[in-house]
């Protein structure tokens, strides 16, 4: 795993896309049965007296055994802070969540270490950065590529905003953890890498209409870990230490490569917009959360299909400009129609989608995940208004096409 760190790091520094990418803090990945000594060691190296870990309750309980007996066994001193769900039992990245850690954890900590899958990470992240501090990532369940992002998706007074923050500068993932997580979590992991054919499509359409930054280096470590998620799916559908641990690498990878251009442009497109935009739903509702790669799961064969039914017919009739759409912005369309129209014909169906998502043990329907059509209908409408500075095929559709 650190010849992987190494080599992308070489490749960043020799990136030609011109665009300056940020350093990568990231000094060690361990991903194995030894991964806590190890992260034992990595504290001693770096003389981190005062450890503070940031959970909750169940993700603690499914490392704290092994973890703390590395710890206790080096005598190194540490405080817990188990992070409170809210009154539905969801720990949720908010405002609440934050405060708690920030009160909870000691003024004179070296380092914090979120013990956890996204949520954790991300209150860890953010609170890390604030106290101007490091942390160190424990993942428990390879259920997202946000371990190793600098982007802290919050919920600020109800609105899911991404932060960008700070990554972290060691991740240490004790497979036999990640084997015991539950397999909805496992299976989210796979859909958050899914989302990556949507995200990857509506990147690349960003940067030829509103010239949005775009690296190829970073589509293409991007791409890579879906390719080798999906060849691998049935290892991911077994649960099998292989499917694991490549499932467990693409995250890591995808969360790299937003990190190297400071923003999640690659890994996010629409399919987590409509997700977002679910989220705060449910929020509003009081509903239970339903796992953020379950989501982009689901939205993404419904992106698919909404960009091709919809996209399709109007490279079909380019010389007909409606009057609504701006002439500048008609024009980069049609300068890069075929260019445009490859990328919609290289998606796969969106039943192939859903075959893989049911394949790994994913919902493959937003109803089988109690978001009902409607729900879907209007996050089609309005969930690029919660990104209106990423310039995506539904962005493109909803501003210029269909509500002039
Ligand atoms: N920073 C970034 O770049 C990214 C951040 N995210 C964010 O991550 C969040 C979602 O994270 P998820 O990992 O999907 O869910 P999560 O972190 O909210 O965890 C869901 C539930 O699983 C439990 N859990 C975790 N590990 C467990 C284990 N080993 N055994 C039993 N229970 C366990 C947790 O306690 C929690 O109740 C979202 O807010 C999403 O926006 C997602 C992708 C990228
Ligand atoms: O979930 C993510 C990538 O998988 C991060 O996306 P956002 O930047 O939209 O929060
Ligand atoms: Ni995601």
């Amino acid at each position: 795993m650190n010849r992987m760190l190494e080599e992308l790091v070489l490749l960043a520094g020799q990136c030609q896309c011109g665009h300056r990418h940020y350093d990568i803090p990231i000094e060690r990945i361990v991903i194995g049965r030894d991964a806590f000594r190890q992260l034992v060691a990595y504290l001693r190296h770096k003389r981190y007296e005062r450890v503070a870990l940031v959970a909750d309750e169940r993700t603690f309980a499914a490392a704290r055994e092994s973890l703390c007996d590395e710890l206790e066994n080096e005598s190194i001193h540490y405080t817990v802070c188990l992070v409170q769900p809210d009154e539905n039992g969801d720990v949720i990245a908010d405002e609440r969540s934050i405060v708690q850690v920030l009160l909870e954890t000691p003024n004179n900590a070296d380092v914090l270490i979120a013990v956890g899958a996204g949520t954790i990470h991300d209150i860890t992240r953010f609170s890390s950065c604030k106290m101007k501090i490091p942390f160190i990532s424990v993942p428990t369940a390879p259920s997202v590529d946000g371990f190793t992002s600098m982007g802290a998706p919050l919920i600020i007074r109800g609105m899911k905003q991404t932060i960008q923050v700070q990554a972290p500068i060691a991740v240490f993932a004790h497979t036999d953890v990640l084997h015991r997580a539950p397999r909805a979590m496992i299976a989210a992991g796979f859909g958050d890498m899914a989302a990556k054919y949507t995200s990857l499509a509506d990147w690349q359409f960003a940067h030829w209409m509103a010239d949005e930054p775009y690296c190829p280096l970073v589509h293409q470590l991007t791409e890579q870990s879906l390719k080798t998620c999906v060849d691998h799916i049935d290892d991911i559908a077994n649960g099998s230490e292989q499917g694991i641990r490549v499932l467990m690498d693409a995250l890591l990878q995808s969360g790299i490569a937003m990190l190297l251009m400071g923003q999640s442009y690659s890994a996010s497109g629409a399919e987590h917009h409509l997700s977002h935009y679910w989220e705060m739903e449910f929020l509003r509702r009081n509903k239970r959360q339903v796992l953020h790669g379950a989501k982009v799961g689901v939205s993404t064969p419904i992106v698919i299909e909404h960009y091709q039914r919809l996209l399709l017919p109007l490279l079909n009739g380019l010389e007909k400009r409606s009057e609504s759409v701006h002439e500048e912005i008609w024009g980069r369309f049609k300068a890069n129609a075929a260019a445009i129209r490859m990328q919609l014909e290289s998606l796969p169906s969106p039943s192939r989608v859903r075959a893989m998502l049911e394949k790994v043990g994913e919902a493959a329907l937003p109803e089988q995940l109690g978001i009902d059509p409607p729900l879907v209908e209007r996050s089609l409408q309005e969930a690029h208004r919660l990104r209106p500075n990423r310039f995506t095929m539904l962005y493109f559709l909803n501003e210029w096409i269909l509500e002039k």
